[in-house]
C-alpha cells in the first residue's frame, strides 16, 4: 500500500483496502468534503504520456522493444486501448530485461496490473466459451472474446517476445495484463486548447483506479482541473473517514458490456439495460422470412430490456421497443414507415402481443438449455477452478425467469392495457435507460459468412 501511495503526493488522504464489493477498493482516511485526490498528468498512462515515457526510457535494445511491439500488435487500425495495452506489455518486457531501473513508479503500477483480479471471460478456457457459443450464437460481445482467444494472438505475441529478446512472458501473464488494462481504464478529459476545447483520452490513473463502481451509491466523480491539467477526484457529498469511494464507470449499465469489460454484473438499486439476440436466432413459423425483413429494414435483430434492481434482486423488467420497429414485419410486408403509417392501434398491439409470446417461447426454450450449461460449468469448475461464464449463465436464467413470471401475471388479464405492463414504446422515463443496440446485428445465417 505504501508503495502505491508513493505514486502520488505525500499523504494523499486515501487508502486501498478490501472492499465489500469484492477485490480492493479506495477509502478515505478522514472526513472529507470536496477534493479527495489530485493526480498529475505525468503520473497517468494514456497513449500520449506513454509515448513521452518510452522516449525518456531511451531503450537501446535491438530491436527496440516498444517500437517493434507496436508494429507487431498494433498494425492495421488499432484503437487507443489496444495501443495502451501494447505500451504496458512493452514496459513489462523492458522490466524483465532489467531496463526499468529508476522507473519505480512504473514498476509498481505494472505490479498492480499483474495482480488485479478480474472475473471476466479472459480467464475462462476456450472450450467452455465454444460450448457457450453453441447455446447462444448471437451474443456477439461474448463471441468477440472467443474470437480474440481463438486468433492465437496472445500465444504469437508471447513467442515473438521470447524469440526476439529471449525474455519469458507467459501467455497467461499477457492475458492478465490485457484484461487488467481494459478493466482499469477511464475516459479522462484533456484540455487541447485555451478555448475550453477538450478531448477524452483512454487513461490509466494509478490509485484513482482502485475506486469501484456503484451507480446507486456513487459518492464521488473525477474531473479535470483545467488550470493545472491534473485529474481530481471529488466527493459528491461529505464523506466520513473510512468510507469507500464509489464512482460511476458508466451512467447506463448494459449488463453484457459490464461483464465483458469489468467481470461483474452490477446489482445496485436502479435501472439497467440488457440486449438479447432474437430475430434470426429463434426458430418459429415465418422466422426466416421475418429475419430477412428485419435485416432488410435495418432494424435491430436484438431486443433490449430495461431491468429494475432492488436489494440486489431483479424485481421488474420491460421490453423496450422505442426506436425498434422490428415487430412491423408481424403486421405487413411493406417497409417500416409504410407499415407504421397505415397500422391501426389494434394491429400494433396485436403485433406486440405476438412478439411477447414469441419471446416467451424463446426464453422458455433457453431456460432448460441454460440450466444444462450451468450444470456443465459447475462440473467443469469442480475439476478446473472458477469459471466466470457461470455468472453470465446465471444472469440470463434470472432474466428469462423474471420475464416468464411476468408473462404469467399478464396472461390472465389479456388486453391491450396489460401489454404495456411489459412493453415500453416511448414517452416514459424507462426509455431514457437504453443504449443504441449496437451489437448482434447479424442473423444466425449471415453470421456464418
Ligand atoms: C477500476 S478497478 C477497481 C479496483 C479493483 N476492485 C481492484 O481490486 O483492483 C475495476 C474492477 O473492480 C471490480 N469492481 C468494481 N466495481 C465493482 C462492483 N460494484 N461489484 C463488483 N466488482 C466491482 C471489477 O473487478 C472491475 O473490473
Amino acid at each position: 500500500m505504501e508503495a502505491l501511495l508513493a505514486v502520488n503526493s505525500v499523504d494523499s488522504g486515501v487508502s486501498v483496502g478490501p472492499s465489500q464489493l469484492g477485490g480492493l477498493g479506495l477509502f478515505v482516511n478522514k472526513d472529507i468534503d470536496g477534493e479527495i485526490l489530485r493526480i498529475g498528468r505525468e503520473h497517468t498512462y494514456s497513449i500520449y504520456t506513454c509515448l513521452e515515457l518510452s522516449k525518456k526510457i531511451k531503450d537501446q535494445t535491438e530491436p527496440p522493444v516498444i517500437k517493434s511491439l507496436l508494429g507487431f500488435y498494433c498494425n492495421g487500425l488499432p484503437n487507443e486501448t489496444r495501443i495502451l495495452i501494447c505500451y504496458m506489455i512493452g514496459f513489462e518486457v523492458l522490466r524483465r530485461l532489467g531496463k526499468l531501473e529508476g522507473y519505480k513508479e512504473l514498476q509498481q503500477y505494472l505490479n498492480v496490473l499483474l495482480r488485479t483480479e478480474i472475473g471476466n471471460l479472459w480467464q475462462d478456457e476456450e472450450p467452455l466459451l465454444e460450448s457457450y457459443y453453441e447455446l447462444e450464437p448471437g451474443n456477439s460481445l461474448v463471441n468477440a472474446t472467443l474470437l480474440e482467444k481463438q486468433s492465437g494472438e496472445v500465444s504469437e505475441l508471447s513467442r515473438f517476445i521470447s524469440e526476439t529478446w529471449r525474455v519469458t512472458f507467459e501467455e497467461h501473464a499477457i492475458q492478465q495484463l490485457v484484461a487488467a488494462v481494459r478493466s482499469r481504464t477511464l475516459e479522462v478529459p484533456r484540455k487541447v486548447s485555451d478555448d475550453d476545447d477538450f478531448s477524452v483520452d483512454v487513461t490509466l490513473v494509478p490509485l484513482l483506479d482502485f475506486a469501484n463502481h456503484d451507480n446507486s451509491k456513487q459518492n464521488a466523480y473525477f474531473d479535470l482541473d483545467p488550470k493545472t491539467d491534473e485529474i481530481v477526484l471529488l466527493a459528491k457529498r461529505p464523506l466520513s473517514g473510512g468510507s469507500e469511494v464509489l464512482i460511476s464507470y458508466t451512467p447506463v449499465e448494459e449488463m453484457t458490456r459490464m461483464f465483458i469489460t469489468y467481470g461483474f454484473y452490477p446489482r445496485s438499486d436502479g435501472l439497467k439495460v440488457v440486449d438479447v439476440p432474437f430475430w434470426g436466432y429463434h426458430h418459429f413459423d415465418r422466422s426466416e422470412e421475418l429475419a430477412q425483413y428485419v435485416f432488410q429494414q435495418r432494424q435491430p435483430t436484438n431486443l433490449q430490456f430495461v431491468l429494475e434492481y432492488a436489494d440486489g434482486q431483479l424485481v421488474d423488467l420491460f421490453l423496450n421497443m422505442a426506436s425498434n420497429y422490428s415487430f412491423a414485419g408481424l403486421i405487413g410486408p411493406d417497409d417500416v414507415p409504410t407499415v407504421m403509417e397505415n397500422a391501426s392501434e389494434e394491429q400494433i398491439d396485436g403485433a406486440l402481443s405476438t412478439l411477447l409470446e414469441l419471446v416467451e417461447s424463446y426464453f422458455a426454450e433457453r431456460v432448460e438449455r441454460a440450466q444444462e450449461f450451468a450444470k456443465f460449468c459447475d462440473d467443469y469448475e469442480a475439476e478446473n477452478g472458477t469459471k466466470n461464464i457461470r455468472q453470465l449463465v446465471q444472469f440470463h436464467l434470472e432474466l428469462y425467469n423474471k420475464y416468464l413470471d411476468k408473462m404469467r401475471q399478464i396472461a390472465p388479464r389479456a388486453g391491450s392495457e396489460s401489454l404495456y405492463d411489459l412493453v415500453m414504446v416511448d414517452g416514459d422515463d424507462w426509455v431514457e435507460h437504453r443504449l443504441p443496440p449496437v451489437y448482434n446485428f447479424l442473423t444466425r445465417e449471415l453470421a456464418r459468412h
